[in-house]
């Protein structure tokens, strides 16, 4: 496919060393980093590939840039990606794409967090289209996505069922903010929330996000209680009714993702393997290759 494991073994041979390097303070001062870079990259996938088009700040504006989208509600840390390019122009200049720190910035998320260390093929070049906030409104999921079209989502990206289970154990980290929990409060079935929901849960989430609140943009609540660990706590939660998007509530319910639930929430090693093969196949979703692309010398902008 053209990505490889040694891209930059000649050209930049110490780039993962230095990403690393540079994450690990960074990650300390804000701990909620970590989150916001690991869904940096879905959000960046998802969107025309894994090619930096997320970086790019609209000349005409920032409403018509793909950050602009309402799906991008609380993506956070873009200009992280920005940081590390400056350092890696000054080692090796003109060599390292913002499509591949972005990944290894993920990797590393992950791995600091205590989750898998996974070994990621390099090689993506930076987009020199960046695609409208229209066109990211169309192509990423709704807050309220249900099992059925996030498995068909997934399974573009040639996901198995189970690597889609595992995937969204992304949501082991971080959080979610009141507006969308709002949403789904108030999508209720004559009265009844959709998805697997605790009574103690959902009378945690009323309190935390009350009805009417002028700052359910500012307030949030934790995506599973271990937000700075990757862990398999995610699974846990969602089997106790403590889901906090409607996907991680249903799909404990549906007969197609219950089994992979229960595996990852009964052994952690064994989702981290899913989850690690789940990484790499997003991560090679729609990549530029070759002369397909360019290395952008400033991440947020396509000269
Ligand atoms: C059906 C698919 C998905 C949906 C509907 C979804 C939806 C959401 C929503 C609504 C939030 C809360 C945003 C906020 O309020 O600030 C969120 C957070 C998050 N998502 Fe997802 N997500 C999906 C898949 C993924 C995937 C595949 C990943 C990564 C591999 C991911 C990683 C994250 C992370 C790490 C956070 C926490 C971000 C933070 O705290 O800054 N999500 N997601
Ligand atoms: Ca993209
Ligand atoms: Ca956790």
């Amino acid at each position: 496919e053209g990505l490889s494991y040694n891209f930059y073994e000649a050209s930049c041979p110490h780039v993962e060393d230095i990403v690393r390097a540079a994450l690990r303070p960074l990650f300390l001062t804000d701990p909620t980093t970590p989150a916001a870079l690991l869904r940096l990259m879905f959000h960046d996938c998802q969107v025309q590939g894994c090619d930096a088009s997320i970086l790019v700040d609209s000349s005409e504006g920032y409403a018509s840039s793909e950050m602009g989208s309402v799906k991008n509600f609380g993506v956070r840390k873009r200009e992280i990606v920005g940081i590390l390019k400056s350092m890696l122009e000054a080692e090796c200049p003109q060599q390292v794409s913002c499509a591949d720190i972005l990944i290894l910035a993920a990797r590393e998320a992950v791995a600091l967090s205590g989750g898998p260390k996974i070994q990621v093929p390099l090689g993506r070049k930076d987009s020199i289209v960046a695609p409208s906030s229209k066109i990211a409104d169309s192509l990423l999921p709704p807050a309220n996505v249900g099992v059925g079209d996030t498995l068909q989502l997934f399974a573009k990206f040639g996901m198995t069922i189970e690597e889609s289970v595992a995937l969204l154990g992304a949501h082991t980290l971080g959080v979610t903010h009141c507006s969308t929990v709002l949403n789904r409060l108030n999508e209720a079935d004559n009265g009844q929330v959709k998805g697997a929901i605790s009574p103690g849960f959902e009378a945690f989430l009323r309190l935390k996000c009350p009805q009417g609140s002028l700052t359910s943009n500012l307030s949030f609540v934790l995506n599973d209680i271990t937000t700075f660990a990757f862990d398999n706590h995610y699974y846990n939660n969602a089997m106790g009714g403590r889901g906090v998007l409607l996907v991680d509530a249903e799909m404990v319910m549906d007969p197609r993702t219950a089994p992979a639930i229960q595996e990852f929430a009964a052994n952690q090693d064994y989702f981290f393997e899913a989850f690690s093969s789940a990484f790499v196949k997003l991560s090679r979703s729609g990549v530029l290759i070759g002369n397909q692309g360019v290395v952008r010398k400033t991440c947020n902008a396509i000269e």
